[in-house]
């Protein structure tokens, strides 16, 4: 693009000193117009750079917070809970000529292990395999076992940055060099970037930092574009959400949500209207009345927050139906875990 541009500036100067013919504009426009992401593949890359980047880290090192700072708007479900993030989400942010295409995991499990637990390491190691850089999320100042297995899955030759996340709540700075000392030890970082995911600034210079590392080659994606998971997931991922929000701390994280019914109706006085079917999948009866609550007044929050929530973020007046299932034990039975679409 930034060839492009420059030729876009030439044009015009030479234009307006009477140079440039219709036709010479014409085809400049043309050449404009293929190239600008969105219509079509460009047709000249020159200067375009675009990769993948996994962001990587134990349970609530801020993996999801970072990724929404990055990618500028609310995609993967970010809670207090651990292990809210099961899926592996992407997130597409395009600036200047470079597109940065976000793979956030799901946090890396060490403590249990049900078939849920190796099914979500699983997801982490598939989702580093094949990535152009890795940002390996820790707590700055802290080095634990669990972040250790995960930083054991690395292949090497994957550039890899250590994240040094929650830099804010660090009250004596002059630790952390000792420290970043002490993790160059333990992993060839390719650079150190003690930050907060929740500063600006950080952010702003991180997507600096890792522009360097992103291969040379047109952009996947149109400029615009932020996540590619369906709206199916987006709806169950709202819920989940919801589910924790009014929930607090009180239920398992083995607690999910199913999307039954996913339509779209046509509808004269709305321009989209969409019927949504979900169930909460709980595993004892208690936790089901957890969630109903008295009278059924926590279920009927988390319904209206969460359509609420959808009829934003799809641009749609939503129908949304929940009900809540007890199936005991589910977390430890290979076969639901997959048929709930955790591969
Ligand atoms: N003070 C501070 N808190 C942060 C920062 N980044 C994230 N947090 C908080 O840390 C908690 C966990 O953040 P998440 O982004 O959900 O963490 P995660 O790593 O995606 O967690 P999982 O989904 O469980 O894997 C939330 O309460 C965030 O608000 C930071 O830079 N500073």
């Amino acid at each position: 693009m930034n060839a492009m541009n420059t030729e876009a500036g030439d044009a015009h100067e030479s234009g307006a000193s009477g140079q440039i013919d219709q036709n010479q504009q014409n085809d400049l426009e043309a050449m404009l117009a293929a190239a600008r992401p969105g219509t079509g593949a460009p047709a000249d890359a020159a200067g375009q750079r675009c990769g993948l980047i996994a962001i990587v880290g134990k349970p609530n090192v801020g993996k999801s917070t970072l990724m929404n700072a990055l990618v500028g708007q609310k995609i993967s479900i970010t809670s207090r809970k651990a292990q809210t993030t099961r899926h592996r989400i992407t997130g597409i942010r395009t600036r200047g000529a470079t597109q940065f295409v976000f793979v956030d995991t799901p946090g890396f499990q060490t403590r249990h292990s049900t078939a849920l637990n190796k099914s979500l390491n699983k997801t982490v190691i598939g989702a580093i395999g094949d990535v152009d850089l890795i940002l390996f999320v820790v707590e700055a100042g802290s080095f634990t076992l669990a972040d250790a297995k995960v930083l054991s899955l690395f292949k090497p030759g994957i550039p890899t940055l250590l994240i040094a996340n929650k830099l804010d709540t660090v009250h004596r700075r002059a630790d952390i060099a000792p420290w970043l000392k002490s993790m160059q030890e333990r992993h060839p970082f390719a650079e150190f970037v003690p930050m907060s995911a929740k500063k600006r600034d950080d952010i702003e210079r991180l997507y600096g930092i890792c522009e360097k590392y992103l291969p040379e080659q047109a952009w996947w994606y149109a400029e615009d574009e932020l996540t590619d998971r369906s709206e199916k997931f987006l709806a169950s991922e709202t819920v989940r959400e919801k589910l924790f929000r009014f929930t607090g701390d009180e239920l398992p994280y083995t607690s999910t949500v199913v999307i039954d019914k996913f339509d779209e109706e046509a509808s004269k006085q709305h321009k989209r209207f969409l019927r949504i079917a979900a169930t909460i999948v709980v595993e004892r009866d208690s936790h089901k009345a957890m969630i109903i609550g008295e009278k059924g007044e926590r279920l009927k929050r988390i319904s209206t927050e969460a359509r609420q929530e959808l009829e934003k973020l799809m641009d749609a007046k939503v129908f949304l139906e929940v009900w809540v299932k007890v199936r005991s034990g589910w977390a430890d039975d290979e076969a639901r875990v997959r048929s709930f679409g955790y591969e």
